[in-house]
């Protein structure tokens, strides 16, 4: 989809990204979800305005956040008679909450319309076993207190064992920075290039912070006004001397804890429209988003599992009759420095691009100058959910600052999944 009416950015806005467990501990999503939906409303002076849908997305999700989408909408200051509707693609959910949007502008179905997303991983659902909440349904429903009493029959101490969210994929066990690890090897990612482009990531954001480019996209939030896990003074110095976070015993062990993304709290989102909408309301176009891609692969067989943005890319290149190096901006999800830089050499590897995208020739090399230029994922921090609309909304502003330009986004997901776009003004 996409292709109909062209789809317009009108800006995003986010909360400061949080580290686990610091300011956010006893917020939520849903809280997140109001606090950025809010500033979006006061952005662009939504009150009251009904807009065709917002869409928002939590990988991380309580029960009690019930359509986060739709009860964030409420408390928005938006008109209620607002749809909304909540989806999770993982690390892509905004991206794809934003496409979703998209393709109902795009189709006619709608005029306006929010996307974003938000994550903690400081207030999960921690649930008990299946056995215990059986027990407790039954004693729920039971009439009498004997009844209630009946249901716990039985009853051993050892089903009062909390059962918590894992960050491990279901269908391996292992976690994403053990898959990280596994594909690092296998492309011979050298440990100091990743703390080399973690290190440039930290010290582009605080650069993108001190000239004031985030005044209008970061609002503060319980106190907080920068990602609190930027560290401005880091250096290759201090990396180096971090130990290996996943693989701690091989000693060939090149993921840290300061090339990875540490576990974080946030919220972000960003307004679309039609060009007329914006025209009409009168705000200013900064992007349009001119296509958009998914792709899997199979890493349950031996894929590396964050590697589908290397098939979702050409996809869409293809289609729109663009080499990999007809842009100005890269935004590519920094999930682990060595993820970007797996990306990279296989759409510089002539055999990969060969034998595994089917292409008659490798994509290439881009310009290094060009890739995340307002520093990324590694010094903000990823809410898994909510790095799709930091993305769009930083690369939207990013192109309009420049009066012009291509952006290709590219953000890797658990499951081994990619979701893509072109942005362009
Ligand atoms: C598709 C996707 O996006 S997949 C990605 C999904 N995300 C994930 O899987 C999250 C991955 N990250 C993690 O699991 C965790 O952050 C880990 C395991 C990497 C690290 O966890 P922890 O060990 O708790 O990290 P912690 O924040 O304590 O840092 C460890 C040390 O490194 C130091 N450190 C971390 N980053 C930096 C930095 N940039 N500069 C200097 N020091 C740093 C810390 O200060 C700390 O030092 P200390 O021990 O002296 O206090």
């Amino acid at each position: 989809m996409l292709h109909g009416r062209p789809v317009a950015v009108l800006g995003g806005v986010r909360i400061p990204f949080c580290r686990q467990n610091t300011a956010y501990a006893d917020v939520g999503n849903l809280g997140m979800s109001v606090r950025t939906l809010g500033a979006l409303v006061e952005k662009f002076g939504l009150h009251g305005q009904q807009l065709g849908e917002v869409a928002m997305g939590a990988v991380i999700k309580h029960p009690s956040d019930w359509n986060l989408g739709r009860e964030a909408t409420l408390s928005s200051g938006l008109s209620p008679l607002t749809p909304g509707i909540t989806l999770q693609r993982a690390c892509g959910t905004s991206l794809d909450a934003l496409i979703t949007i998209g393709n109902k502008i795009a189709a006619g179905q709608i005029e306006a319309g929010i996307g974003g997303g938000s994550d903690t991983t400081s207030d999960v659902p921690i649930v008990y076993g299946q056995k215990l909440r059986r027990r407790l349904l039954e004693a729920a429903r039971g009439k009498t207190t004997r009844d209630k009493l009946a249901a716990f029959k039985g009853f051993h101490l050892r089903e009062l064992k909390p059962e918590f969210p894992g960050v491990a994929e279901p269908r391996t066990g292992k976690s994403m920075g053990d898959h990280c690890e596994d594909m690092a090897k296998e492309w011979n990612i050298s440990r100091d290039s990743q703390d080399e482009l973690a290190v440039a990531s930290h010290h582009k954001l605080a650069a993108a912070y001190d000239r004031g480019f985030f005044d209008d996209l970061v609002v503060s939030f319980r106190g907080v006004s920068r990602d609190n896990i930027l560290r401005a003074d880091t250096s290759i110095e201090k990396l180096a001397t971090l130990k290996p976070a996943f693989d701690k015993v091989s000693g060939r062990g090149t993921l840290t804890a300061g090339n990875s993304t540490p576990l974080t709290d946030g919220a972000a989102a960003c307004l679309l429209s039609t060009d007329e909408w914006a025209a009409a309301h009168g705000h200013e176009v900064l992007c349009h988003i001119r296509d958009a891609q998914t792709a899997a692969v199979d890493f349950v067989h031996g894929e590396g599992l964050l590697m589908a943005p290397t098939v979702a890319v050409p996809e869409m290149l293809a289609r729109n009759g663009l080499t990999l190096q007809d842009f100005d901006l890269y935004e590519i999800h920094e999930a682990f420095a060595a993820q970007v830089l797996c990306t990279l050499r296989a759409w510089e590897s002539e055999d990969y691009c060969k034998t595994r995208l089917g292409l008659d020739a490798p994509l290439g090399r881009i310009d290094p100058a060009k890739l995340n230029i307002n520093g990324s994922s590694l010094a903000t921090g990823h809410p898994f959910a909510a790095t799709g609309a930091r993305i769009v909304a930083t690369a939207a502003k990013e192109l309009q600052q420049r009066g012009g330009g291509r952006c290709l986004v590219s953000i890797c997901t658990a499951g081994g999944m990619g979701v893509v776009a072109i942005l362009e003004r």
